[in-house]
């Protein structure tokens, strides 16, 4: 279970990021994050994965919380930024390795995972080249392969979709709800309501770093679509 109690992170000197975010999720849950640009979902984001600290509040995954075992907690996210930054200067495939290493994947593992990852991302004879010669969306590709070769209890993933082709993008969110249906739970940034609606059981809208809306989907749709909802709450901006 993720348990995020009262998150509060705002940034010195002015009162921009997250007020007071409480969200429970479970097991199989695919939740969205939405919210207008500058609402405060990257610094929820950065807090909940310990990129950065906060002001207030606890996070907790199965009990593991980032306060007090930040080394423990992040051995079992996986965490892919909006902007993947990666060394430019290592292969595609050592890069793996390296990941394999620090989370202690063994070698078998690591074979197995990556001979099914990178077939389905299509990735070819490119992962034994340099990162700094890839692409946008070979890196977000890269990354995923990353997250998902070692299992996390909690993925999550600050836009996504944004720079992946149709059968990546395809790819990940079938992977989505298989991660979800086998125990992980999945929490994700997006402007794309209409995916969200159909692939999350859960949503979470942001407004000025303040939750207004923590639901699950199926009570939203009961009463408007995810767009009307968004519009409705940002209409005076
Ligand atoms: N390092 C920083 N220092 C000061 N203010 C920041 C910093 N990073 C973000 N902010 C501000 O905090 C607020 C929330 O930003 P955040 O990046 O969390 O938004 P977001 O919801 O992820 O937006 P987007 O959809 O554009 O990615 C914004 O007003 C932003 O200008």
């Amino acid at each position: 279970m993720l348990s995020i109690n009262n998150l509060t992170k705002l940034y010195k000197g002015s009162e921009k990021g997250i007020k007071n975010l409480t969200l429970d999720l479970v097991k199989g849950d695919i939740c969205a994050f939405i919210g207008m640009n500058g609402a405060g979902k990257t610094t929820s984001i950065k807090s909940i994965v310990g990129i950065h600290g906060f002001d207030q509040g606890d996070i907790e995954l199965d009990g593991v919380s980032i306060k007090k075992n930040p080394q423990e907690f992040k051995q079992i996210v996986g965490y892919s930024p909006d902007t993947p930054v990666l060394y430019g200067n290592m292969t595609g495939y050592s890069y793996l390795e390296l990941i394999g290493s620090i989370y202690q994947i063994d070698n078998a593992t690591i074979n197995e995972q990556l001979n099914t990852l990178l077939k389905k991302l299509n990735f070819g004879s490119a992962i034994h080249e340099l990162i700094s010669t890839y692409s946008h969306g070979m890196k977000q590709r890269l990354v995923l392969i990353s997250i998902l070769m070692h299992n996390p209890k909690l993925i999550i993933l600050d836009e996504p979709f944004v720079g992946l082709d149709p059968n990546a993008t395809y790819f990940l969110q079938e992977e989505m709800k298989k991660r979800a249906a086998e125990g992980s739970i999945v929490l994700y940034s997006t402007h794309v309501l209409e995916v969200a609606e159909k692939l999350c059981n859960k949503v979470v809208m942001i407004h000025n770093g303040e939750v207004v809306v923590n639901d699950t989907m199926i009570n939203l749709l009961s009463e408007s679509s995810l767009s009307e909802k968004f519009r409705g709450i940002t209409a005076h901006e």
